[in-house]
């Protein structure tokens, strides 16, 4: 019998399984990133009721989920439109995008570094945001623009306490800060413990693209990175380099981002 199954088997069979493979694998990591899981559970108990509700049969609640049925495929489409919209732009990103192959610019690594230690030492919060291949057109547009060279000394300015812009995050746009004071989405995610907004706004804006946030507490002074959903706390300077040398040199393809997102750890409480 598994000779015969042997004997029909295509090339095209092959291709058939990775790309069903690959479909899965994108679908894991997605449920586990957005909020499609917690709704997942939801229908997981309507498809309860509703086989509980066939086999006892209970006509009035079988006709009602029948109604309902096409009502949800539409909101779930309205529910989930962010998502399937940032989705879709990761498909084309990671498609099209030059693998986020950007040449090293060490200046820049070495500035943002230099302004990360100086805000940690004096405890001035700050979120400074690194776009990579999905847009951040929506978020800049919160804030206000700019077209500056990456700085450390104006970046630290920027986030002093007394700078009337100080509120929200610094947007980095190639190689140079395009926008200060940007408002980002906020996480959904309520496993965080008492992790404050500036935190949950780091870890929201990483759920929604593939930007880099580094963000600096201002009552711990604590450095801590957001990518792909998951935040790194606690990290040093030559920690904060590393992230830093792989984004400007894309050294992370988008597949094994997603891997460490899958199989990466949950973010410890604060
Ligand atoms: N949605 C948001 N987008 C951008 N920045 C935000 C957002 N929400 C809050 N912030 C920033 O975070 C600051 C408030 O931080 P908060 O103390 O609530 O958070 P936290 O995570 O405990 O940070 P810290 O450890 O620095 O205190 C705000 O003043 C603002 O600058």
């Amino acid at each position: 019998m598994f000779s015969a199954l042997l004997s029909q088997f295509r090339l095209l069979d092959i291709l058939d399984i990775v790309l069903v493979s690959i479909a899965i694998y994108y679908a894991l990591v997605w449920l586990r990133s957005s909020r499609a899981g917690q709704l997942l559970k939801g229908f997981a108990v309507l498809i309860g009721i509703f086989i509980i509700s066939k086999l006892a049969d209970l006509y009035t609640i079988e006709w009602l989920i029948g109604q309902l049925t096409p009502m949800l495929a539409t909101l779930l489409i309205v529910v989930f439109q962010p998502e399937l919209r940032h989705g879709l732009e990761k498909l084309g990103g990671n498609f099209f995008a030059p693998a986020a192959k950007q040449t090293a610019d060490l200046n820049i690594i070495s500035q943002i570094v230099k302004a990360a230690e100086f805000l940690a030492k004096r405890k001035i919060g700050a979120l400074i945001v690194i776009e990579r291949n999905i847009g951040l057109g929506e978020f800049m547009e919160t804030g206000i623009a700019l077209q500056a060279e990456i700085n450390a000394d104006l970046i630290v300015s920027l986030f002093h306490k007394k700078a009337l812009i100080h509120d929200g995050a610094l947007i980095i746009r190639n190689k140079k800060i395009g926008a200060v004071s940007c408002m980002l989405p906020l996480t959904e995610n309520k496993n965080l413990g008492s992790l404050g907004t500036r935190h949950r706004a780091a870890i929201g804006l990483s759920e929604v693209s593939d930007a880099l946030i580094i963000v600096v507490s201002e009552e711990t002074g604590y450095i801590s990175i957001a990518e792909n959903g998951q935040l790194t706390r606690k990290l040093n300077l030559q920690a904060v380099q590393t992230y830093l040398l792989k984004v400007y040199q894309g050294e992370l393809t988008a597949l094994q981002r997603n891997l460490k997102k899958l199989f990466g750890k949950k973010p410890p409480a604060k």
